[in-house]
């Protein structure tokens, strides 16, 4: 049995590090780093088991380019929907794994935090559940594995948090108090899971770990790179100088770009999603978040 990680940024190498506790991993990425089980993507591409963690706006060109299915079972890490097609992960590697070779990853999951052996919760979210109970096996004891089949709402609630923590992190910059703070974060869990109810998923998945946990984490904590882009929004930064400081992927801006897009063409209500788009395009956050809060 072996396993490869794709992707060596912060939650590909927190990852690498929690499954390496109890199994040889493998690790690979575009840039090479001088790490121990470092190897080249064809090596990694023969592991049984593959841990994918490339961002979302990435991905396809990424599969196009790179990848190669020879039966291996892959477990999704990343969080978010293509800006340019509106479409899920799941549909963009459908073209090239099969179902039931297939899993995503969610819940509340600092990669920080992981990096630490600190306790954490995650989701292994698969139609075969043979699969998830197999990548929930590998996880180390620091680390509770639940499994699901609700794919399509874990794959939302993970990418539509994203979003919400840029409201949330503007919310906070903006030191519109607390009440506020709870207000569009709760509206946001209502607004994701409506969203969710349009593609099928489960109302379970948002209220457990997958929707309300990892929702809770990011929209609340600096530690969040969404959160910090609402900061630097409510700062009047552009959303390029914000990147910049940033220098790490967040995936809500990709996301609200997908969902406004979504939401027009369906004729989808996502106020939340929309102001958060409006922003990134230049309104004022104080005017957006008085829109949003106000009667
Ligand atoms: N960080 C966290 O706490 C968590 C992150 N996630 C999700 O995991 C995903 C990855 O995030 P994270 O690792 O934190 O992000 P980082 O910004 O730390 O790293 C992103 C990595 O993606 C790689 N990359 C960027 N562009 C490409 C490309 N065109 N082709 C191939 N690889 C590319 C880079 O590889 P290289 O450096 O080799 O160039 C880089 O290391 C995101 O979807 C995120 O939402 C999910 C849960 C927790
Ligand atoms: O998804 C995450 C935690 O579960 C990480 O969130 P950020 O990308 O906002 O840091």
């Amino acid at each position: 049995m072996s396993i490869g990680v794709i992707g060596a940024g912060k939650w590909g190498s927190a990852l690498h590090f929690a499954l390496s506790e109890n199994h040889d991993v493998l690790i690979t990425s575009r840039t090479p780093r001088a790490i121990k089980n470092f190897v080249t993507l064809e090596e990694i591409l023969a592991c049984e088991y593959l841990v994918i963690s490339v961002p979302a706006q990435q991905v396809a060109r990424w599969l196009q380019e790179n990848f190669v299915f020879r039966g291996q079972k892959v477990l999704v890490a990343s969080k978010g929907i293509e800006a340019s097609s509106g479409r899920f992960l799941n549909e963009i590697y459908s073209e090239y794994i099969p179902d039931e070779n297939i899993a995503f990853l969610s819940g509340p999951s600092f990669a920080v935090e992981v990096i630490q052996s600190l306790p954490t919760a995650l989701v292994i979210n698969a139609k075969n559940e043979t699969i998830a109970k197999e990548f929930a096996a590998f996880f180390p004891s620091f680390i509770k594995t639940y499994i699901s089949e609700d794919v399509v709402g874990a794959e939302i609630a993970g990418a539509y948090k994203n979003v919400i923590a840029i409201a949330a992190g503007i919310c906070s910059g903006l030191e519109l108090g607390n009440n506020a703070a709870a207000a569009l974060i709760s509206r946001g869990l209502v607004e994701m899971e409506r969203f969710g109810s349009v593609y099928g998923a489960q109302k379970d998945t948002f209220l457990g770990l997958s929707g309300a946990g990892d929702l809770f984490l990011t929209a609340s904590s600096t530690m969040s790179r969404n959160f910090r882009v609402g900061l630097g929004l409510a700062k009047g930064l552009t959303q390029e100088e914000i990147l910049e400081d940033l220098g790490e992927v967040a995936e809500g801006i990709g996301t609200a770009y997908a969902l406004r897009d979504i939401a027009q063409k369906n004729e989808l209500y996502l106020p939340i999603a929309t102001e958060v788009y409006a922003m990134l395009e230049g309104k004022s956050p104080q005017e957006s978040l008085r829109d949003l809060l106000t009667n």
